[in-house]
């Protein structure tokens, strides 16, 4: 039913307005017209269309007092009425449905965007998003160029040190191979690893030979250069080691070592191995400070200086 079911309770019964007749003929669009016309009428006919239906004259002359509204003949009276007219446009040209613009609904084309299911028209905005230009995409480097770290030659700021390849030992806790090497590391007598050597220099002895600190000339660092039964000594920045008891534990072997004692070791120790940390592995083996020749005092040690 496309009329509003209280327009037909006002009218009631067969009762139709007078434009009805002789639609059959028209075209759709004066069908249209009609209804919208027959729509108007009703309401025009009817002071209040939402209040209870009221018994019009002729209702009254058929013999009833009541016009009975059901379902059944509201059919009957569409249907014969519909067997004369084109189908209607449901809904009416003119009705919220249309204006709402359900494309699936009317068989139509598609009404012109907005529809319901497309986005939203973006706000303008003071700044346009970014346009992702394809060419600058296909600049960008690959995962390949810019993240993969490459397994060959070395690593950028790990430079080979000269006539020594990269460490092995980085700290003195790893255990000791035994398999000498083109580095020249050396078999260590069992008991002398690094971590021996870590837990000699946590026991306690002393190591240094030498009760405090003292000032080392240059001639007493000479003269300690284990031989004859003397301690060796050597100098690093400054900075006096007994390197005595760390003869046997010393990975590049003991031979190695005796040519820094009595003299400074720096320049050997840097050449062969510079990642090496000389304090931390001597630590417990200091003697002193190295003094000008002049400046030793007998019997005097660092204590005893301000
Ligand atoms: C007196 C202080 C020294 C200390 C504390 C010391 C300590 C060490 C340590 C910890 C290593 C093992 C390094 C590693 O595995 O990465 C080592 C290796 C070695 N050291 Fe020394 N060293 C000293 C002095 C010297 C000197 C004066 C020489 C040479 C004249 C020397 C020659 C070597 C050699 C040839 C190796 C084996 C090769 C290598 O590890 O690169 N060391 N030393």
């Amino acid at each position: 039913s496309y009329a509003p079911a209280p327009n037909k309770a006002t009218v009631g019964g067969d009762s139709e307005t007078p434009q009805s007749g002789g639609a059959d003929e028209r075209v759709h669009a004066e069908e249209l017209r009609k209804q919208t016309d027959r729509e108007t009428s009703s309401l025009s006919t009817s002071s209040s269309p939402q209040t209870t239906p009221k018994v019009l004259p002729n209702d009254t002359a058929n013999g009833s007092a009541i016009p009975t509204l059901t379902l059944a003949e509201h059919a009957s009276s569409d249907e014969e009425e519909d067997d004369n007219l084109p189908p209607p446009s449901f809904p009416a040209m003119n009705s919220a449905q249309r204006a709402s613009a359900q494309p699936t609904f009317s068989g139509m084309a598609p009404p012109p965007k907005p529809t319901v299911t497309a986005p939203p028209p973006k706000p303008p905005s003071l700044m346009p998003p970014p346009r992702i230009n394809p060419s600058n995409l296909r600049a960008l480097p690959t995962p390949s160029q810019s993240m993969h770290v490459p397994t060959t030659g070395p690593l950028p700021n790990r430079g080979p040190v000269p006539n020594r390849g990269p460490p092995a030992f980085s700290g003195g806790l790893a255990p000791m191979v035994k398999t000498p090497n083109a580095r020249g590391k050396v078999l260590l007598s069992p008991g002398h690893s690094p971590l021996d050597w870590a837990n000699l220099q946590r026991s306690g002895k002393n190591l240094s030979g030498v009760s405090s600190l003292i000032r080392v000339t240059p001639s007493m660092l000479k003269e300690n250069n284990g031989r004859k039964g003397k301690p060796a000594w050597s100098n690093y920045q400054g900075k006096v080691y007994n390197i005595t008891p760390y003869l046997p534990f010393h990975p590049g072997g003991e031979g190695e070592l005796r040519r820094a004692a009595g003299k400074d070791g720096g320049k050997l120790f840097m050449e062969v191995h510079p990642w090496v940390n000389w304090d931390n592995m001597l630590g417990e083996c200091i003697v002193g400070v190295m003094v000008a020749e002049e400046q030793a005092s007998g019997t005097s040690s660092l204590e005893d200086m301000d």
